[in-house]
This record gives structure tokens, C-alpha cells and sequence, in this order.
């Protein structure tokens, strides 16, 4: 029998098909409106109500359309450390400081990550507020990111322990889908901030530990 025309060798899954729509979406944002977005953002990260004063954040290293974080890194206080996740071999994220100029390497994805040793590394429980990437993002704090799985599985501590970390999306609007129809090991963000406002969806963060 001939298989129908439209057949690939793998049939994406409806989320593999969402994530490509919407990474498609994220990468046609032109540059004005990529770029105010992203000060917006750094407005709204900073003015969270839980936005740390001092100790380690961490954001990501833009690729693909994403979010550049670059406004917020440089208007963190000067007590904030700001860092970069790092893929590590256990399948967990870790985090490590990073300034502008500071040595980089390409990860397996060719994302760049600070080029630190191993055990220069921190996980995730040392840090204040993670802002993580994303694909997509629903009204009930739900993420779709790219797929690997890393911020769930970094996070997953988050489940039976209160924040910190607090963990925050950043998206444009463009990125939002009625529902990313969560998965059982999905973790739900505290907090997203997008160009046009920020949404907060745990209500049991202590600004005075988070
Ligand atoms: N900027 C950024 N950094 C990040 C993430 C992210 O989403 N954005 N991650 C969030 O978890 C982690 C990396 N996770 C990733 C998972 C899959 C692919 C991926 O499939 N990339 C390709 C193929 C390229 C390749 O793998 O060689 C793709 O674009 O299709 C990339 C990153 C950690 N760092
Ligand atoms: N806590 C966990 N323990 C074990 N495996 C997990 C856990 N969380 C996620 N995974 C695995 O990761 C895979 C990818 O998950 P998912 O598609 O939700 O990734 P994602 O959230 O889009 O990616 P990312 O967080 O890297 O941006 C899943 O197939 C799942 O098996």
C-alpha cells in the first residue's frame, strides 16, 4: 500500500506540531517589536514582587527568537549574580555565573554556556529566581519549551519544596496557546512576564525568602 503523500518517517506529535508553529511564530517578530519586548520584560522582571536583591539568578542564552535578557541582566542589582544553565550529564540543569566577556563554549545544541569546571557548577537549589526560556505558554502557568525536558526535570524538586527558586517564564504574547496540553511531568511557572503584563500563578511565594 502507498502511504499517503503527506507522510513523514516519524509523525510529529500534536506537541512537536505546536512547537514548530509556534517556534516559527517567535522567530517572524520583527526587530522593533523584538526589542521593545525585551526592555518591557527587563521592566517587569525587575518589578516582580519577589525580584531578589541579592544572590544568584539565572537566565538563558537567547537562541531561536527567544527573549534576549540582556536589559535585565544589566539593570540587575549590583548584588545579584547572574547566571547560565549548563547542561549537565544527570539531566538536570546547573547554573553558572557569567559577565558579559567571560569564556563560552557551545553545548551539544550549540547553545553557548560558561566555560567553567564542573565543579564550579550550582544547581538549581542555589539559586534566587531562574527566568526560563520558552515555546509556548497557557493562562494556567503551563509551559511548552523545546522539548528536552530540562526545566521539568530540573525543577522537579519544586513540587514537594516552596520556592526558592522561583521560577519565572518569559514570552512574547504571540507565544500564548489556549492550553499546551501538560504532561504529568510538566512544572508550572510561578510567574511569566510577556511585552504586555505579568502574570503571577502561585500565591504562596515569601517575597522576604524567594
Ligand atoms: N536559550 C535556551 N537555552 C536553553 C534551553 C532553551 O530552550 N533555550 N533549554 C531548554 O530546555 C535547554 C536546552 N534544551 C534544548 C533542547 C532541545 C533543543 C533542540 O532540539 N534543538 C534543535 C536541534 C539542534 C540540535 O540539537 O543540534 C532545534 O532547534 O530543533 C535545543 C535545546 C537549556 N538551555
Ligand atoms: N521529572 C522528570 N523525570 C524524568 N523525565 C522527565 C521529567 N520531566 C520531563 N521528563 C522527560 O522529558 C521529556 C520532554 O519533556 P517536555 O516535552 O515536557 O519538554 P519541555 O518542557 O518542552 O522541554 P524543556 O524544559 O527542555 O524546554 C519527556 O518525554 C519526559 O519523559
Amino acid at each position: 500500500m502507498t502511504p499517503p503523500r503527506s507522510s513523514t518517517p516519524r509523525d510529529p506529535s500534536p506537541r512537536d506540531a505546536l512547537r514548530r508553529e509556534l517556534r516559527e511564530r517567535r522567530r517572524a517578530i520583527l526587530a522593533p517589536a523584538r526589542i521593545a519586548a525585551a526592555e518591557s520584560i527587563a521592566s517587569r522582571l525587575l518589578a516582580l514582587p519577589f525580584a531578589p536583591t541579592s544572590g544568584y539568578v539565572a537566565g538563558y542564552w537567547a537562541m531561536d527568537g527567544e527573549i534576549a535578557l540582556s536589559s535585565w541582566q544589566v539593570r540587575l542589582p549590583r548584588e545579584c549574580i547572574y547566571c547560565l544553565p549548563v547542561l549537565h550529564e544527570d539531566g538536570r540543569l546547573r547554573f553558572a555565573p557569567w559577565r558579559g566577556g567571560a569564556p563560552l563554549v557551545g553545548n551539544r545544541h550549540g547553545i553557548p554556556e560558561p566555560d567553567v569546571p564542573v565543579d564550579a557548577l550550582l544547581p538549581a537549589e542555589s539559586m534566587s529566581l531562574v527566568v526560563a526560556p520558552l515555546v509556548g505558554f497557557d493562562m494556567r502557568g503551563h509551559r511548552l519549551g523545546m522539548g528536552g525536558g530540562w526545566y521539568d526535570r530540573t525543577f522537579a524538586f519544586r513540587r514537594d519544596r516552596a520556592a526558592p527558586p522561583v521560577l519565572v517564564g518569559a514570552a512574547f504574547d504571540a507565544q500564548h496557546v489556549e492550553t499546551v496540553s501538560p504532561q504529568p511531568w510538566d512544572m508550572p511557572l510561578d510567574a511569566l512576564c510577556t511585552e504586555s503584563g505579568t502574570h503571577l500563578f502561585s500565591n504562596d511565594i515569601d517575597p522576604t525568602t524567594a
